[in-house]
């Protein structure tokens, strides 16, 4: 059998204070700290082993896997940070309040920003000093890949090539995986997996801090998917995070 585990950062400071983030390079709460030490517990407790580990470049995802490694005594671990990783770019909406914006917005619109398929925030301005061509972490990248907002779609059609080219390769020789990423890259590879509709995927909220398996056939596709907390923890989480 092929695995996968997933794993959504733990809370940040701007999940704490209900910002949209995106690409803002936030580290973790206090809180989210001890998300990631209980997921690390969990995934030593259950015996879980791993040979690499891909993060994002964003250093509450790389501080929430330093954290895991560090809980499962497995400091050596090979990582590959992909840029293709990162939560979804979440433009001009980046450092404001998500309750606010509702307020000033209409709920039904800042819904549909966050949870909606292909509908994309307004953008950042090519001459924010926060649009990522000012960010040298991506200066290796052509200008056209470099979002000023993105859809979850868009975000889609990022993850998918990385998992494709990267990741997949890996599970077929065998590694064991684990994935620390965000909200809505992990939920665009959720939907790729599970072939989720544009719609479905609208009720689909990943939580923080949570290990997800992913248990694939020979062919990748996945046999079956769980988190590793009781249902009513998970269940409890995935609706903190749709609000
Ligand atoms: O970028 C963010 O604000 C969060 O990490 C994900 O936010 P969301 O739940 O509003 O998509």
């Amino acid at each position: 059998m092929n695995r996968v585990i997933l794993l959504r950062h733990g809370e940040s400071m701007w999940n704490l204070e209900n910002r949209f983030t995106g690409w803002t390079d936030v580290d973790l709460s206090t809180n989210g700290v001890e998300e990631a030490r209980l997921a690390g517990k969990i995934l030593k407790n259950e015996g879980y082993q791993f040979d690499k580990a891909y993060t994002s470049v964003l250093k509450r995802a790389i501080r929430t896997l330093w954290i895991v490694e560090e809980m499962m005594d497995l400091v050596w671990l090979p990582v590959e940070k992909r840029w293709e990783l990162n939560e979804r770019h979440y433009g001009s909406l980046q450092g404001l309040n998500k309750a606010e914006m509702a307020k000033q917005y209409g709920a039904e619109l800042v819904h549909q920003w966050r949870r909606g398929y292909g509908i994309e925030p307004p953008p950042l301005d090519n001459s924010d000093p926060r649009h990522p061509r000012f960010d040298r972490r991506y200066a290796g990248l052509a200008p056209e890949a470099l979002p000023a907002s993105e859809s979850l779609k868009k975000t889609l059609q990022r993850v998918i090539p990385c998992w494709k080219q990267c990741i997949l390769p890996d599970i077929a020789a065998g590694k064991e995986l684990i994935i620390v990423a965000h909200g809505n890259s992990l939920r665009a590879l959720y939907k790729h997996l599970e072939g989720l509709s544009d719609q479905e995927v609208m009720e689909l909220n990943i939580p923080t801090g949570i290990p997800l398996v992913f248990e694939l056939d020979s062919a990748f596709r996945p046999t079956a998917h769980y988190y590793l907390a009781d249902s009513e923890k998970s269940q409890e989480a995935i609706g903190d995070t749709a609000h």
